[in-house]
């Protein structure tokens, strides 16, 4: 990449991560986010977007369009940012197999969960029903089957006895800030790469699908 790296972020919600990443291409990251995309008009992600400036543009799900129909609008809607890489944070919406494998090593994810434990949804709630003791969040490249793609980084916290969806929750965004931007720096230096369904980093295999390495 002879050009800094063009990152588009993707979200549905108050876009904690995508500051996180905005302020570190401020500051470290040879990347710059080039365009904000949500499926909510209403996310306060497109907020924090306008605060710095970067466009921005919402693809919103019309009630009689499938899923692959949906995903050639928004594939469009990214297109049109000629990006070298797509951020999912909090992008609530699974996405079609077609569409995914336009972006394959290219499209990364952050899952609330320590993978492979808990893909899907209400992963707090999930760890503190079957009381576990830790917690945390996985950056992974992201592939057709859901919350699966190889793990490239994660954040363990510890999970509290009085602990409910907000503490915890609060504690997992915490790592997530830390770990997200990394992992971005390590793509706009061209050090991570997914090669065969796996994550290397420096050319050493860090994560396989669904598995991060010990
Ligand atoms: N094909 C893939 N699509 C997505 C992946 C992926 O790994 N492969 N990661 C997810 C992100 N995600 C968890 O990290 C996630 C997002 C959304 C859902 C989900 O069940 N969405 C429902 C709608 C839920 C809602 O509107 O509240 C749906 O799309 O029907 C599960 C996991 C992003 N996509
Ligand atoms: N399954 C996807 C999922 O649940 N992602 C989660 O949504 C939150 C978005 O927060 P943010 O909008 O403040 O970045 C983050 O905690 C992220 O891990």
């Amino acid at each position: 990449m002879s050009h800094r790296c063009r990152v588009v972020v993707l979200i549905s919600g108050n876009g904690s991560n995508l500051q996180a990443i905005i302020d570190g291409c401020d500051d470290t990251l040879t990347a710059d986010v080039v365009g904000v995309i949500s499926n909510k008009p209403d996310a306060y992600g497109l907020v924090r977007a306008h605060h710095s400036e970067i466009d921005t543009s919402c693809v919103i799900a019309h009630s009689d369009e499938t899923r692959e129909q949906y995903d050639a609008r928004l594939l469009e809607a990214i297109n049109k940012y000629q990006p070298d890489l797509v951020v999912l944070a909090g992008f609530m919406r699974i996405l079609s197999d077609g569409f995914v494998e336009q972006f394959t090593g290219k499209m990364l994810n952050i899952h609330p969960s320590l993978l492979p434990k808990y893909p899907g949804l209400h992963t707090h709630q999930r760890a503190i029903d079957a009381g576990d003791s830790e917690h945390g969040a996985s950056v992974h490249f992201v592939t057709p089957e859901l919350d699966s793609g190889p793990v490239v980084l994660q954040a363990k916290v510890p999970v509290y006895p009085g602990d409910d969806v907000a503490t915890l929750s609060e504690r997992v965004h915490e790592q997530e800030h830390a770990i997200y931007p990394m992992v971005v720096k390590w793509f706009s230096q061209q050090r991570l790469v997914m090669k065969d369904g796996k994550a290397y980093l420096d050319n050493e295999l860090i994560g396989e699908q669904g598995y991060a390495a010990d």
